[in-house]
């Protein structure tokens, strides 16, 4: 399914978005309140038919009004026909079955977007890389989207920005100028490696913040969790071949700072309850919605071994879930280290030694590009 990519832009442009979750439906309210016509897919009848008629979805956003031109259906070949652009978000572990029943109604040269922050289990796989696996479409056909994007808050259409990210800046483009209203700003840039991991690990950190919260401890445990969460965030994502700089930007540093600080985070609200003590299993129970963190600890901790990252958070988060290490003992470090560690990153691998040496490179370059990081987030 080869082609090349439609970058025509302008309000009315026909688009599709796949799922009717919290964030599936949030960002079709996004895109049409941005001028585009959105058909929204949403897998029960019924949800649809509430969208189409009522212009609510009143199970995963309760109290707001979706425009009056959003359109829904529970039929994917219809909310798939004459799609030029089609965002997906669904639950990341439930990617590749969908895919396969799209792949026949979609449109050859059909931009995909992925809304989703997770990664697949078992093949470690992004879900940019499931997508063009499944589709065997082109990169530059498919775009993430990311950035400390909290559906209900956007859908009360609280200021936010994103960022999308295509190895095709012309596809990014193209995204991000629908997916642009007044409450809304979506930023582009071209590292898709970074961007995605970006909203996987995040999630992973945001648990730990959970957990501690639970516990009872305080700002300064939180703090520590969040700054060393970002190193080993960037460790990882760099050793993938992301740009750091893309980790300190909305899709890295901002994600995390919104996840790891509201009630509203679904992966915050279960480490809180792992915290409070509740077993993993009610915990899952307990959550109505997608929970990412939970399913990505362990592909993410097997590509951080394949790569020689060391992740001790998220390797502490594992120990929570599996009920070999108690909340109480989590720590922004391992507990069974004896030596004091240097606050830095892995040699060669974070691309310049310690956090202050990048942070220096980091502005010279900066400086260099006049103002702005090559690989940053941009307007
Ligand atoms: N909710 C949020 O604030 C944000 C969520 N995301 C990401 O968006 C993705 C979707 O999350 P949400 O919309 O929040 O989840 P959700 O749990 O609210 O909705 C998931 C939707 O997918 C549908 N679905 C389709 N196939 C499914 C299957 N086989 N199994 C289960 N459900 C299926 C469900 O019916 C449901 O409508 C996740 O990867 C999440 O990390 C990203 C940014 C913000
Ligand atoms: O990705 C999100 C905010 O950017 C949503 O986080 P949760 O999945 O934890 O609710």
């Amino acid at each position: 399914m080869k082609g090349r990519t439609n970058a025509r832009r302008g309000p009315g442009k026909r688009v599709a978005v796949l799922g009717a979750g919290s964030w599936g439906t949030t960002f079709a309210k996004i895109l049409a309140d941005g001028g585009a016509d959105v058909v929204l897919w949403a897998r029960r009848p019924e949800l649809a038919r509430e969208i189409q008629e009522a212009k609510r979805n009143s199970d995963y956003l309760p109290g707001v009004n979706l425009p009056l031109g959003l359109r829904s259906t529970s039929r994917l070949d219809l909310a798939l026909a004459g799609a030029e652009q089609v965002f997906v978000s669904v639950p990341s572990q439930s990617l590749r079955e969908n895919l396969k029943v799209i792949a026949p109604h979609l449109h050859a040269e059909a931009i995909v977007v992925s809304l989703m922050k997770g990664v697949e289990k078992g093949t470690g796989l992004r879900m940019s890389e499931v997508i063009a696996e499944v589709l065997t479409i082109d990169p530059s056909q498919i775009a993430v989207i990311s950035g400390p994007n909290l559906a209900l808050e956007i859908a009360k259409e609280q200021p936010t920005a994103a960022v999308v990210s295509s190895t095709s800046l012309e596809t990014a483009q193209a995204v991000a100028s629908l997916a642009t209203n007044r409450y809304f700003r979506s930023f582009v840039n071209t590292d898709v490696i970074g961007t995605e991991f970006g909203g996987v690990l995040k999630n992973l950190i945001a648990v730990a913040i959970g957990i501690v919260d639970g516990v009872g401890y305080g700002e300064n445990t939180k703090a520590s969790i969040i700054t060393r969460g970002l190193v080993e965030m960037t460790d990882f994502a760099v050793a993938y071949g992301a740009h750091p700089e893309t980790l300190s930007g909305l899709a890295g540093l901002g994600d995390l700072i919104a996840t790891s600080q509201s009630p509203l985070s679904r992966n915050n609200t279960a480490g809180r309850l792992l915290g409070q003590g509740y077993h993993l299993n009610d915990v899952v129970k307990q959550m109505q919605q997608t929970t990412e963190g939970l399913a990505s600890v362990g592909p993410v901790l097997e590509l951080a071994r394949a790569k020689g990252v060391e992740m001790p958070i998220v390797e502490q988060v594992r120990q929570v879930l599996a009920g070999t290490l108690d909340p109480k003992d989590i720590a922004p470090h391992l507990t069974t280290d004896d030596e004091p560690q240097g606050e830095r990153t892995l040699d060669g691998q974070a691309q310049g030694g310690s956090a202050l040496r990048r942070a220096l490179k980091r502005t010279l370059d900066q400086l260099r590009h006049g103002g702005r990081s090559a690989a940053g987030d941009r307007p």
